[in-house]
């Protein structure tokens, strides 16, 4: 078996568990099946009736006969145009759902994987695996395979017919058609390479506009306009010339289908009509021939089309297959239990070491140890890049340590339901997610079932209700994306609000390092205070306000914790602290 064939076979192989997703619509898929034999069956029956038209009325000159023979015609089209409304509609359908439920498979994938799968794979490519890759399956689904199947049937049946009729004139038939794909498959290819290069110059447009349109305040305050505009026409300019390329060779290979099959049609017209001049064949059977031999060519063409495209969908479907059977690294053990958080529960994390999977050579957390009272407040300070975030990220298991354990209580968090370790927990990030929703919706993804007053409730703890009211359609106000109309002060408090909502026993804070007006400063510090009431804090402070609240405050640096302790007991043993402190407080009241 030659290469190309093992990758062939391989192909098609790909394709079949995406028939998995027509089982629970399979009779749906008999009918569409029962309805398309019968209108291949109809179609084959209407060269029957062109004969009989032309036999029984033009050379017979019966009028009688004729109108008959035309009843009988229409009779047939009309149950024919009526297989054909079903087929199609039925087909599509199947389409439509198998696309849209294999886009839900995949959504409903993703959403559970670990989050170093989206570090390795970049959000756009799979964010065309749920669009394009799926759109595709969905044109084999609904309507190729069926052209395909409907293709077979024809040829096979045009062919009997035309043994039927004409053996000697079938023969030369059967010279005419790989005559008439010649151009397919030369063109054909290239063609559809130069479609599949033309899909990517206009996927690399939509990338470029799509970075400048999201940064278009950089670039106008580069003043970059002239260049950007050079640049993004110097892209189009390409794309444009692969489409030249590819209408050519388009336009070449419809010129040499038309050309071969109309010569093709004549030559057999002229043997057929010697034929019928010497008494060997009726004109409505010449006639009849003509018709399926067009049948039989075009569906022989609209095979060998069926066939790249099932090939490209073959790509699609790996692509799809491959992302379903990801398995995710964070899962809920066996028997994974529910968090019990007594009185005297602490978090503990024990000896932990920690390296990201996309940087194994470097740990991003060193023998850890730390424990946290219920109820306390631990500020962690330390520079950049120290491992401050990263404790979060395993408290929260969006991933779980190489080496070493984190526990609340008795508990093991990788031993507890996802579920449960991440509803106790409520994490207000330096940069705030803001969804492009209105207020309600932003507040209220804390606790979805929260009620209007619950969520006025929560937006006047986290003091947002007053500048929330003053919006123009006040909790109803479209925030943008990103929340791009809010300032940074008002979008953290929207995020407070919603961890107000979400009531959580443990608390994990980023403060933001952006610096804050006094007045959004002191709402926002407000806003804090009022959060932390009665919850177990961890809370990575910027600022000097912060520190001075917290119960104890650690010192990080390169992944280790390398002290411990009060504000006043920290300043005369840490020299990291001190640094820190020097650094930034007594300039701006900030540590940073
Ligand atoms: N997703 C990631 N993949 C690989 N390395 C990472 C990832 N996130 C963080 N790191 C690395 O891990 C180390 C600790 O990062 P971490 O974000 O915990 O620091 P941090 O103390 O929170 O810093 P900052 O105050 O700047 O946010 C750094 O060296 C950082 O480059």
């Amino acid at each position: 078996m030659s290469a190309n064939n093992i990758k062939q076979q391989s192909a098609f192989k790909s394709l079949l568990p995406i028939f998995g997703f027509v089982k629970p619509y399979k009779l749906v898929a008999l009918s569409a099946l029962l309805v398309l034999l019968f209108t291949s069956g109809l179609n084959l029956l209407l060269g029957q009736g062109v004969k009989y038209v032309i036999d029984n009325g033009f050379i017979a000159g019966s009028v009688e006969q004729l109108t008959n023979a035309v009843f009988v015609m229409i009779a047939l089209i009309v149950l024919f145009a009526g297989g054909t409304f079903t087929r199609f509609y039925l087909m599509s359908w199947i389409g439509e759902r198998v696309c849209n439920d294999i886009r839900k498979a995949v959504f409903n994938k993703i959403i559970h994987l670990h989050p170093s799968y989206f570090e390795e794979n970049r959000s756009g490519e799979l964010m065309s695996r749920l669009t394009t890759d799926t759109t595709l399956l969905q044109s084999i689904v609904g309507s190729s395979f069926s052209m395909a199947l409907r293709s077979v049937l024809m040829m096979i049946g045009g062919l009997v017919m035309l043994f039927i009729l004409n053996f000697k004139l079938t023969l030369l038939v059967m010279l005419c058609v790989p005559l008439t794909l010649l151009p397919l498959f030369f063109f054909g290819k290239k063609v559809r390479k130069l479609s599949e290069s033309s899909q990517s110059a206009i996927a690399d447009i939509s990338t470029y506009a799509g970075e400048i349109i999201q940064n278009i305040k950089v670039v106008q305050s580069y003043t970059h306009e002239t260049k950007e505009k050079a640049a993004f026409g110097e892209e189009v300019e390409k794309a444009f010339t692969v489409a030249k390329h590819r209408i050519t060779q388009r336009a070449i290979l419809i010129a040499a289908v038309i050309g071969l099959t109309f010569s093709a049609i004549t030559v057999m017209l002229w043997v057929g009509g010697m034929d019928v001049i010497a008494g060997r064949m009726s004109g409505g059977e010449l006639a009849a021939f003509v018709f399926y031999a067009v049948i039989v060519a075009s569906s022989v063409a609209t095979v060998s089309e069926v066939y790249g495209e099932l090939q490209r969908a073959a790509g699609a479907a790996t692509r799809l297959l491959d992302l379903l059977n990801v398995k995710s690294d964070i899962t809920n053990k066996e028997n994974a239990s529910l968090l019990t958080w007594h009185e005297d529960a602490h978090l503990k994390f024990d000896n932990v070491t920690f390296n990201y999977p996309s940087r194994p050579e470097v740990a991003a957390l060193n023998s850890v140890n730390l424990t946290v009272e219920k109820g306390k407040v631990v500020a962690i300070v330390g520079p950049s890049g120290a491992g401050k975030t990263t404790l979060f990220e395993l408290l929260q298991r969006f991933y779980d340590p190489q080496i070493g354990n984190i526990s609340i209580g008795e508990q093991s968090i990788d031993s507890l339901t996802l579920d449960s370790l991440r509803h106790t927990m409520g994490m207000v990030p330096q940069n705030p997610v803001l969804f492009s929703s209105d207020v309600w919706h932003n507040i209220r993804y804390g606790n979805p079932s929260a009620t209007d007053e619950q969520v006025i409730e929560a937006a006047k703890r986290a003091h947002a209700h007053d500048f929330i009211t003053s919006l123009p359609e006040g909790y109803g106000s479209f925030l943008g994306e990103q929340g791009v109309r809010l300032s940074g002060g008002q979008k953290q408090r929207i995020a407070i609000a919603r961890a107000i909502l979400k009531d959580p026993s443990i608390l994990l804070l980023d403060e933001a390092t952006s610096a804050l007006d006094a007045e959004s400063e002191f709402h926002v510090q407000a806003a804090l205070n009022e959060l932390m009431q009665d919850r177990t804090t961890l809370i990575i402070a910027h600022r000097l306000a912060t520190v001075m609240h917290a119960d104890t405050i650690v010192v990080m640096d390169k992944g280790q914790i390398v002290a411990q302790g009060n504000h006043q007991t920290l300043l005369k043993e840490s020299k990291l602290y001190q640094r820190l402190c020097e650094l930034q407080f007594e300039h701006s009241g900030k540590l940073d």
